[in-house]
């Protein structure tokens, strides 16, 4: 059995889990784990000197159970739940695939080290800061964003991740988020095909 293990970041508000769930409609055998379930309770994140409570760091999620949960998935991804009819809108080249796929979506997968090893493909979402906070302004977390804290918090530990990245991490595809859903999902979807492919050929290789 073959999996695809697919990292989908970047930045917040990018549309990272609106494509992941597109995503999933037109792939078969293919599950979603999202860094958002992983965050720690609002009396375990760390508060600064100035009241702002620190969510936009690894410390603020519980990063071992978000790995264990991927591997555990890795081990037996038929076991898992995801095993679908086949996809009435895919292509030829996905039917009858043997392959699971997972999508890993969230804004900080690419700066912790134990995952580094499990990505076939890694994408990131990125935005302007004006749209950004645009998008974040229409959306309510639990605690809400106090005043300043997109500029305060949010976005400086955006830049900061993202400069690591553009540093550190190579083979990450940058996808540009203020695209339409229909142009991300059909770029993303004919690029995760490619890969479909190359585990196929790779298995011919194997078994010719
Ligand atoms: N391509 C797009 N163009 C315009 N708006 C979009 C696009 N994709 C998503 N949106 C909108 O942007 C907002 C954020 O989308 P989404 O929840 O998918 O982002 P996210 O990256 O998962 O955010 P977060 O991780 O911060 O919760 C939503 O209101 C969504 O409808
Ligand atoms: N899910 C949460 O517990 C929570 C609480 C407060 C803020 N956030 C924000 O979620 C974004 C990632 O999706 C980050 O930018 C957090 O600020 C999440």
């Amino acid at each position: 059995m073959k999996a695809l293990v697919i990292g989908l970041g970047g930045v917040t508000n990018g549309g990272k889990t609106t494509l992941a769930k597109k995503l999933k409609k037109r792939l078969p055998n293919c599950d979603i784990i999202s860094q958002d379930d992983f965050f720690k309770p609002e009396s375990e994140v760390e508060t600064d000197e100035r009241g702002f409570k620190l969510y936009d760091v690894l410390d603020a999620l519980y990063m071992e159970e978000m790995v264990k949960r991927i591997r555990n998935w890795m081990k037996s991804p038929a076991s898992s739940g995801v095993v679908t009819e086949e996809p009435p809108n895919t292509c030829d080249s996905v039917k009858n695939t043997d392959v699971y796929i997972l999508i890993v979506e969230g804004f900080l997968l690419y700066n912790y080290e134990p995952l580094n090893e499990l990505w076939n493909r890694r994408y990131f979402l990125t935005l302007p800061y004006e749209e950004c906070k645009r998008r974040r302004s229409t959306r309510v977390y639990q605690p809400a964003d106090t005043p300043g804290y997109f500029d305060g918090h949010v976005w400086p530990m955006y830049l900061k991740y993202k400069s690591e990245l553009e540093e550190n991490a190579s083979n990450i595809v940058y996808l540009d988020g203020t695209k339409s859903q229909e142009e991300l999902l059909s770029c993303v979807y004919s690029d995760i095909i490619q890969e479909l492919k190359k585990l196929r050929e790779g298995n011919q290789q194997v078994t010719t």
